[in-house]
Protein backbone atom coordinates (compact mmCIF):
# COMPACT_ATOMS: atom_id res chain seq x y z
CA UNK A 1 0.00 0.00 0.00
CA UNK A 2 1.25 3.35 -0.65
CA UNK A 3 2.09 5.48 2.10
CA UNK A 4 0.71 8.60 0.08
CA UNK A 5 -1.87 8.52 -2.72
CA UNK A 6 -3.55 10.46 -4.68
CA UNK A 7 -6.11 9.66 -7.16
CA UNK A 8 -7.68 11.95 -9.82
CA UNK A 9 -7.01 14.88 -7.54
CA UNK A 10 -8.23 17.83 -9.20
CA UNK A 11 -8.53 21.39 -7.54
CA UNK A 12 -10.27 24.63 -9.35
CA UNK A 13 -10.00 27.78 -8.06
CA UNK A 14 -13.17 29.59 -10.30
CA UNK A 15 -11.52 29.06 -13.61
CA UNK A 16 -8.41 28.46 -12.76
CA UNK A 17 -7.66 24.39 -13.04
CA UNK A 18 -4.45 24.31 -10.91
CA UNK A 19 -4.53 20.24 -10.22
CA UNK A 20 -6.45 18.48 -12.78
CA UNK A 21 -6.88 14.58 -12.45
CA UNK A 22 -3.46 14.53 -10.13
CA UNK A 23 -2.73 10.42 -10.01
CA UNK A 24 0.70 10.27 -6.83
CA UNK A 25 1.99 7.20 -5.85
CA UNK A 26 4.44 7.43 -2.97
CA UNK A 27 5.72 4.57 -1.21
CA UNK A 28 6.78 4.17 2.66
CA UNK A 29 10.44 5.53 3.02
CA UNK A 30 10.34 6.73 -0.30
CA UNK A 31 11.82 10.60 -0.47
CA UNK A 32 9.99 11.96 -3.59
CA UNK A 33 11.11 15.18 -5.33
CA UNK A 34 8.00 16.97 -6.66
CA UNK A 35 8.98 19.60 -9.22
CA UNK A 36 7.50 21.66 -10.79
CA UNK A 37 7.64 25.60 -11.93
CA UNK A 38 5.88 28.56 -10.57
CA UNK A 39 2.23 28.31 -10.15
CA UNK A 40 2.06 24.56 -11.31
CA UNK A 41 0.07 23.07 -8.32
CA UNK A 42 2.75 22.19 -5.56
CA UNK A 43 1.49 24.19 -2.81
CA UNK A 44 -2.40 23.21 -3.75
CA UNK A 45 -0.95 19.41 -3.72
CA UNK A 46 0.72 19.66 -0.21
CA UNK A 47 -1.89 21.90 0.65
CA UNK A 48 -4.70 19.05 0.26
CA UNK A 49 -2.22 16.33 1.37
CA UNK A 50 -1.48 18.56 4.93
CA UNK A 51 -5.77 19.10 5.46
CA UNK A 52 -5.67 22.35 4.71
CA UNK A 53 -7.78 22.85 1.30
CA UNK A 54 -10.59 20.64 0.06
CA UNK A 55 -9.78 18.81 -3.31
CA UNK A 56 -12.79 19.95 -5.63
CA UNK A 57 -12.80 16.61 -6.84
CA UNK A 58 -10.78 13.29 -6.24
CA UNK A 59 -8.66 11.81 -3.26
CA UNK A 60 -5.82 11.92 -1.32
CA UNK A 61 -4.82 9.29 1.02
CA UNK A 62 -2.06 9.24 3.74
CA UNK A 63 -1.29 5.56 4.92
CA UNK A 64 -4.75 4.48 3.87
CA UNK A 65 -6.76 6.95 5.57
CA UNK A 66 -8.58 8.80 3.18
CA UNK A 67 -7.33 12.60 3.95
CA UNK A 68 -10.75 14.85 4.46
CA UNK A 69 -13.21 15.87 7.43
CA UNK A 70 -13.22 12.44 9.41
CA UNK A 71 -9.99 11.72 9.37
CA UNK A 72 -8.25 15.35 9.58
CA UNK A 73 -6.81 14.20 13.49
CA UNK A 74 -5.91 11.10 12.77
CA UNK A 75 -3.90 12.05 9.04
CA UNK A 76 -2.50 15.04 10.84
CA UNK A 77 -0.95 12.63 14.01
CA UNK A 78 1.04 10.85 11.07
CA UNK A 79 2.21 13.62 8.84
CA UNK A 80 4.76 16.72 9.80
CA UNK A 81 3.94 19.71 7.36
CA UNK A 82 6.55 22.54 6.70
CA UNK A 83 4.85 25.51 4.87
CA UNK A 84 6.85 27.33 2.83
CA UNK A 85 6.81 30.48 4.98
CA UNK A 86 7.83 30.98 8.21
CA UNK A 87 5.59 33.29 10.43
CA UNK A 88 6.68 35.45 13.14
CA UNK A 89 6.93 34.14 17.31
CA UNK A 90 7.74 38.06 18.88
CA UNK A 91 9.23 37.29 22.39
CA UNK A 92 9.38 33.77 21.77
CA UNK A 93 12.17 31.78 22.44
CA UNK A 94 13.33 28.39 20.44
CA UNK A 95 12.26 26.68 23.60
CA UNK A 96 9.13 28.25 24.36
CA UNK A 97 7.92 27.65 20.46
CA UNK A 98 8.79 23.95 20.79
CA UNK A 99 6.71 23.85 23.99
CA UNK A 100 4.06 25.53 22.52
CA UNK A 101 3.84 23.10 19.41
CA UNK A 102 4.45 19.89 21.99
CA UNK A 103 1.70 21.00 23.89
CA UNK A 104 -0.50 21.21 20.99
CA UNK A 105 -0.22 17.69 20.71
CA UNK A 106 -0.39 16.25 24.20
CA UNK A 107 3.46 16.16 24.66
CA UNK A 108 3.87 17.29 28.24
CA UNK A 109 6.37 17.29 31.14
CA UNK A 110 9.39 15.01 31.18
CA UNK A 111 8.72 13.77 27.80
CA UNK A 112 8.26 17.34 26.45
CA UNK A 113 11.78 18.32 27.43
CA UNK A 114 13.52 14.92 26.26
CA UNK A 115 11.81 14.98 22.79
CA UNK A 116 12.63 19.02 22.47
CA UNK A 117 15.75 18.13 23.38
CA UNK A 118 15.99 15.31 20.64
CA UNK A 119 14.86 17.18 17.62
CA UNK A 120 16.90 20.21 18.40
CA UNK A 121 20.35 17.68 18.35
CA UNK A 122 18.58 16.40 14.96
CA UNK A 123 18.40 19.80 13.33
CA UNK A 124 21.82 21.33 15.00
CA UNK A 125 19.85 23.90 16.34
CA UNK A 126 20.82 22.53 20.34
CA UNK A 127 22.93 25.83 21.12
CA UNK A 128 19.93 27.75 20.16
CA UNK A 129 17.65 26.93 22.48
CA UNK A 130 17.68 30.04 24.43
CA UNK A 131 17.43 32.53 21.62
CA UNK A 132 14.77 34.34 20.11
CA UNK A 133 12.95 32.43 17.13
CA UNK A 134 12.77 36.19 15.58
CA UNK A 135 16.59 36.13 15.64
CA UNK A 136 17.40 33.25 13.82
CA UNK A 137 19.29 33.18 10.67
CA UNK A 138 16.42 31.94 7.79
CA UNK A 139 18.21 28.68 7.47
CA UNK A 140 18.23 27.97 11.08
CA UNK A 141 14.80 28.97 10.94
CA UNK A 142 14.06 26.34 8.54
CA UNK A 143 15.66 23.90 10.78
CA UNK A 144 13.54 24.73 13.47
CA UNK A 145 10.51 24.28 11.25
CA UNK A 146 11.81 21.12 10.84
CA UNK A 147 12.07 20.62 14.53
CA UNK A 148 8.63 21.68 15.16
CA UNK A 149 7.53 19.16 13.22
CA UNK A 150 9.40 15.82 14.11
CA UNK A 151 8.19 17.04 18.09
CA UNK A 152 5.13 14.11 17.14
CA UNK A 153 7.33 11.56 15.59
CA UNK A 154 5.45 11.62 12.31
CA UNK A 155 5.72 8.96 9.45
CA UNK A 156 5.28 11.66 6.78
CA UNK A 157 6.98 14.55 6.25
CA UNK A 158 5.35 17.33 3.65
CA UNK A 159 7.90 19.88 2.85
CA UNK A 160 7.12 22.73 0.66
CA UNK A 161 10.45 24.57 -0.65
CA UNK A 162 12.43 23.99 2.43
CA UNK A 163 14.79 25.20 0.95
CA UNK A 164 13.79 28.68 -1.06
CA UNK A 165 15.50 31.42 0.15
CA UNK A 166 18.49 29.89 1.93
CA UNK A 167 21.97 31.07 0.91
CA UNK A 168 24.49 27.55 -0.08
CA UNK A 169 25.77 26.70 3.18
CA UNK A 170 22.13 26.48 4.47
CA UNK A 171 20.54 24.19 1.76
CA UNK A 172 23.61 22.14 2.03
CA UNK A 173 22.78 22.01 6.17
CA UNK A 174 18.88 21.47 4.85
CA UNK A 175 20.11 18.75 2.31
CA UNK A 176 21.79 17.06 4.93
CA UNK A 177 19.05 16.85 7.85
CA UNK A 178 16.55 15.72 5.12
CA UNK A 179 19.36 13.06 3.88
CA UNK A 180 19.14 11.91 7.80
CA UNK A 181 15.61 11.86 8.25
CA UNK A 182 15.00 9.60 5.22
CA UNK A 183 17.84 6.88 6.66
CA UNK A 184 15.55 6.94 9.51
CA UNK A 185 12.61 5.98 7.40
CA UNK A 186 10.57 8.55 7.02
CA UNK A 187 8.36 8.76 3.92
CA UNK A 188 9.05 12.46 2.89
CA UNK A 189 7.81 14.82 0.12
CA UNK A 190 9.54 17.70 -1.03
CA UNK A 191 8.88 20.31 -3.52
CA UNK A 192 11.27 22.18 -5.40
CA UNK A 193 11.67 24.24 -8.58
CA UNK A 194 15.05 23.51 -8.73
CA UNK A 195 15.45 19.65 -10.12
CA UNK A 196 19.14 19.84 -9.53
CA UNK A 197 18.77 20.42 -5.65
CA UNK A 198 16.57 17.10 -5.35
CA UNK A 199 19.08 15.07 -7.54
CA UNK A 200 21.09 13.42 -4.43
CA UNK A 201 18.14 13.66 -1.73
CA UNK A 202 15.28 11.69 -3.50
CA UNK A 203 14.82 8.64 -4.97
CA UNK A 204 12.33 9.28 -7.32
CA UNK A 205 10.84 12.77 -8.80
CA UNK A 206 7.66 14.01 -10.42
CA UNK A 207 7.57 17.08 -12.61
CA UNK A 208 4.40 18.73 -12.60
CA UNK A 209 3.25 21.55 -15.01
CA UNK A 210 -0.15 23.17 -15.21
CA UNK A 211 -1.55 21.04 -12.37
CA UNK A 212 -0.95 17.82 -14.38
CA UNK A 213 2.46 15.65 -13.64
CA UNK A 214 4.50 15.18 -16.57
CA UNK A 215 7.02 12.50 -15.22
CA UNK A 216 7.35 9.94 -12.44
CA UNK A 217 10.69 8.32 -12.19
CA UNK A 218 14.11 7.86 -10.37
CA UNK A 219 16.75 10.80 -11.56
CA UNK A 220 18.40 8.70 -13.88
CA UNK A 221 15.19 7.66 -16.06
CA UNK A 222 14.46 11.67 -15.99
CA UNK A 223 17.67 11.79 -17.95
CA UNK A 224 17.10 8.96 -19.72
CA UNK A 225 13.67 10.34 -21.04
CA UNK A 226 14.80 13.40 -21.93
CA UNK A 227 18.50 11.84 -24.00
CA UNK A 228 16.35 11.68 -27.38
CA UNK A 229 18.07 15.05 -28.23
CA UNK A 230 20.96 16.91 -27.89
CA UNK A 231 22.25 20.79 -27.65
CA UNK A 232 25.03 22.01 -29.84
CA UNK A 233 27.25 25.11 -29.35
CA UNK A 234 27.98 26.57 -32.35
CA UNK A 235 29.77 29.38 -33.89
CA UNK A 236 30.13 30.93 -36.88
CA UNK A 237 33.08 33.17 -38.33
CA UNK A 238 30.05 36.30 -39.80
CA UNK A 239 26.33 36.98 -39.65
CA UNK A 240 25.67 34.73 -36.64
CA UNK A 241 22.03 35.80 -36.31
CA UNK A 242 21.28 35.20 -40.31
CA UNK A 243 23.12 31.34 -39.19
CA UNK A 244 20.65 30.97 -36.45
CA UNK A 245 17.36 31.94 -38.30
CA UNK A 246 18.94 29.06 -40.59
CA UNK A 247 18.62 26.55 -38.16
CA UNK A 248 15.55 27.37 -36.70
CA UNK A 249 13.99 26.30 -39.94
CA UNK A 250 15.40 23.32 -39.93
CA UNK A 251 13.53 20.04 -39.16
CA UNK A 252 14.33 18.49 -35.85
CA UNK A 253 15.72 21.90 -34.59
CA UNK A 254 13.66 22.35 -31.52
CA UNK A 255 15.30 25.71 -31.29
CA UNK A 256 17.86 27.90 -31.87
CA UNK A 257 19.04 30.83 -29.85
CA UNK A 258 21.92 33.56 -29.57
CA UNK A 259 23.55 32.86 -26.21
CA UNK A 260 26.51 34.05 -24.62
CA UNK A 261 28.48 34.67 -28.11
CA UNK A 262 27.14 31.54 -29.82
CA UNK A 263 24.71 29.65 -31.11
CA UNK A 264 22.78 27.56 -28.69
CA UNK A 265 20.83 24.49 -30.78
CA UNK A 266 18.87 22.09 -29.38
CA UNK A 267 18.15 19.31 -31.31
CA UNK A 268 16.11 16.30 -31.71
CA UNK A 269 18.69 13.54 -31.85
CA UNK A 270 16.08 11.06 -33.84
CA UNK A 271 15.60 14.14 -36.92
CA UNK A 272 18.77 15.86 -36.95
CA UNK A 273 22.51 15.57 -35.71
CA UNK A 274 25.51 17.40 -35.29
CA UNK A 275 26.30 16.20 -38.89
CA UNK A 276 23.59 17.77 -40.39
CA UNK A 277 23.46 20.80 -38.72
CA UNK A 278 27.81 21.35 -40.02
CA UNK A 279 26.65 20.29 -43.70
CA UNK A 280 23.88 22.90 -43.76
CA UNK A 281 25.68 25.62 -42.39
CA UNK A 282 28.51 25.37 -45.16
CA UNK A 283 25.98 25.05 -47.81
CA UNK A 284 24.80 28.08 -46.89
CA UNK A 285 27.94 29.81 -47.19
CA UNK A 286 28.75 29.86 -43.38
CA UNK A 287 32.22 29.41 -41.80
CA UNK A 288 32.19 26.78 -38.86
CA UNK A 289 34.31 27.95 -36.18
CA UNK A 290 32.61 25.88 -33.14
CA UNK A 291 30.46 23.20 -32.90
CA UNK A 292 30.34 21.46 -29.09
CA UNK A 293 28.16 18.83 -28.21
CA UNK A 294 26.72 19.23 -24.41
CA UNK A 295 25.37 16.23 -22.83
CA UNK A 296 21.80 16.56 -21.53
CA UNK A 297 22.26 17.63 -17.91
CA UNK A 298 19.55 17.40 -15.70
CA UNK A 299 18.56 21.26 -15.83
CA UNK A 300 18.13 20.23 -19.63
CA UNK A 301 16.18 17.44 -19.00
CA UNK A 302 13.55 19.27 -16.54
CA UNK A 303 13.30 22.03 -19.38
CA UNK A 304 13.08 19.44 -22.22
CA UNK A 305 10.24 17.66 -19.73
CA UNK A 306 8.70 20.69 -18.43
CA UNK A 307 8.42 22.08 -22.49
CA UNK A 308 6.27 19.13 -23.05
CA UNK A 309 8.61 18.27 -25.56
CA UNK A 310 9.50 14.62 -24.24
CA UNK A 311 5.87 13.21 -23.62
N1 LIG B 1 -6.32 30.69 -3.15
C1 LIG B 1 -6.16 30.75 -4.47
N2 LIG B 1 -7.03 31.38 -5.24
C2 LIG B 1 -6.90 31.43 -6.59
N3 LIG B 1 -5.88 30.87 -7.26
C3 LIG B 1 -4.95 30.21 -6.54
C4 LIG B 1 -5.05 30.11 -5.11
N4 LIG B 1 -3.97 29.40 -4.67
C5 LIG B 1 -3.26 29.07 -5.77
N5 LIG B 1 -3.84 29.56 -6.89
C6 LIG B 1 -3.38 29.35 -8.29
O1 LIG B 1 -3.29 27.95 -8.52
C7 LIG B 1 -2.13 27.64 -9.31
C8 LIG B 1 -1.28 26.64 -8.57
O2 LIG B 1 -0.70 27.29 -7.44
P1 LIG B 1 0.28 26.58 -6.42
O3 LIG B 1 0.58 27.56 -5.34
O4 LIG B 1 -0.27 25.27 -6.02
O5 LIG B 1 1.58 26.34 -7.31
P2 LIG B 1 3.06 25.99 -6.91
O6 LIG B 1 3.50 24.94 -7.86
O7 LIG B 1 3.17 25.71 -5.47
O8 LIG B 1 3.83 27.33 -7.25
P3 LIG B 1 5.01 28.10 -6.47
O9 LIG B 1 6.27 27.39 -6.86
O10 LIG B 1 4.93 29.47 -7.08
O11 LIG B 1 4.70 28.07 -5.01
C9 LIG B 1 -1.47 28.95 -9.60
O12 LIG B 1 -1.89 29.40 -10.88
C10 LIG B 1 -1.97 29.88 -8.51
O13 LIG B 1 -1.99 31.21 -8.95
Amino acid sequence: MAMIQTINLTKRYGELMALANLNLEIEQGDCFGFIGPNGAGKTTTIKILATLLKPTWGEARIDGLSVGPVNARAVRSIIGYVPDYFGSYQDMVVKEYLEFFAASYDINGEQRERIIKDVLDLTDLSYKIDAEVNSLSRGMQQRLSVARVLLHDPKVLLLDEPASGLDPRARIEMRELLKELHRMGKTILISSHILLELADLCNKVGIIEQGQLRFVGTIDEIIERAKTGAVLHIDVAERRADAMMMLKGLPGVHDAELHNEHIKVDLDAELCGAPVIAQKLIENGFALTRLEEEKVNLETAFMRLTKGLVQ
